[in-house]
């Protein structure tokens, strides 16, 4: 096993929606009575280019209609830390996207309770401690965003933070200044999905008027030499996807990855999977990836595990405790 596979690391940046395989889509579909537009396993892994973001967002959420039940959110949920486990994980924080589920009538309730059901027992079962991020679909604006908050109330317990994901463009983090507030007052964490496809500009709204902990993505960071600087004095995470931004074309080539440069500026960078189910690996492949592609030495891959951990939600003691195995 390579080491990229083998290392002990914290994903930070996994929508468990993303890791829906195609098995369990017609799984899904056929226990649910849901139709789909394709008729077989292969046809749909056939769809799996994309030209952009939205194009990937398009059959994301076409592919989790077949959720319907808290059973199906615990069989994905399931499938994925067995996933992670082989390939290094110890730690993941975990998205999902309440609106995507809620806009289909599945409650709630169903939801979060299929996803706890199976993150309940991942240290037991899997070895993988876990934690749960519920993030706010940008592109339905910030008044569903409130909505949302209020209907996730109820359910704080189990929701250690809250993101921003779907299409970017046209859609600033600073819209999104009064739930990330509200939230911020309830104690939850903070992050934000930011200069994916959108700009380096929108990274900086994501750091001042949300007041996010980690950025996922930021890769366009690398065009603005003094968020470069800013990033790397406060070291704040870039939850980087490496597979992903190539195969989103935000990236043209793994080997033109801005990754390099984002190091060298002293930015704390993890590498993570993003939508693994899609884009042709889980996280250790993106580590062996990056390492294969970009030239990385073995101290440099150890840093990547090394910083999963530092920029993770666990409390200091536990991050210590998972450093020590490094
Ligand atoms: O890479 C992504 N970007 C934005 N939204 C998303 N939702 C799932 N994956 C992504
Ligand atoms: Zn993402």
């Amino acid at each position: 096993m390579s080491l990229g596979m083998a290392l002990p690391k914290a994903e930070l940046h996994l929508h468990i929606e993303g890791t829906l395989e195609p098995e369990l889509v017609f799984e899904c579909a056929r226990r649910n009575g849901v139709s789909l537009p394709f008729a077989t396993v292969d046809e749909l892994r056939l769809r799996y280019v994309f030209d952009d973001l939205q194009s990937f967002l398009d059959l994301y959420y076409l592919a989790m209609g077949v959720l319907r039940t808290a059973r199906d959110f615990t069989d994905m949920t399931d499938a994925y830390l067995a996933r992670a486990r082989e390939q290094g994980v110890r730690h993941a924080e975990i998205f999902f996207d309440p609106q995507a589920h809620l806009s289909r009538g599945v409650p709630l309730r169903e939801v979060v309770d299929g996803l706890t059901a199976s993150l309940r027992t991942s240290e037991q079962r899997f070895g993988i401690s876990t934690r749960l991020i519920a993030c706010f679909l940008r592109d339905q604006g910030p008044d569903e965003a409130m909505a949302t908050w209020e209907a996730l109330r109820p359910h704080l317990g189990d929701i250690h933070g809250v993101g921003l994901d779907s299409a970017e463009v046209g859609h600033p983090p600073q819209d999104f200044a009064p739930v990330f507030a509200r939230a911020r007052e309830a104690g939850l964490h903070l992050v934000a999905h930011a200069g994916e496809e959108g700009p380096a500009d929108y990274v900086w709204q994501a750091l001042d008027v949300l007041g996010v902990q980690r950025v996922d993505h930021g890769i366009r960071a690398v065009e603005d030499p003094e968020l470069l600087r800013r990033l790397a004095r406060e070291r704040t995470p870039l939850t980087v996807c490496p597979l992903s931004n190539v195969r989103l074309r935000c990236v043209p080539r793994l080997a033109e990855h801005p990754l390099p440069r984002l190091v060298d500026a002293g930015v704390l960078v993890t590498l993570n999977s993003d939508d693994p189910a899609y884009f042709g690996g889980y996280v250790g492949e993106n580590f062996a990836a990056v390492q294969r592609e970009l030239g990385f030495d073995d101290a440099a891959m150890r840093e990547f595990a090394a910083n999963s951990f530092r920029a993770s939600f666990l409390p200091a003691d536990r991050r210590e405790a998972y450093l020590a195995q490094l």
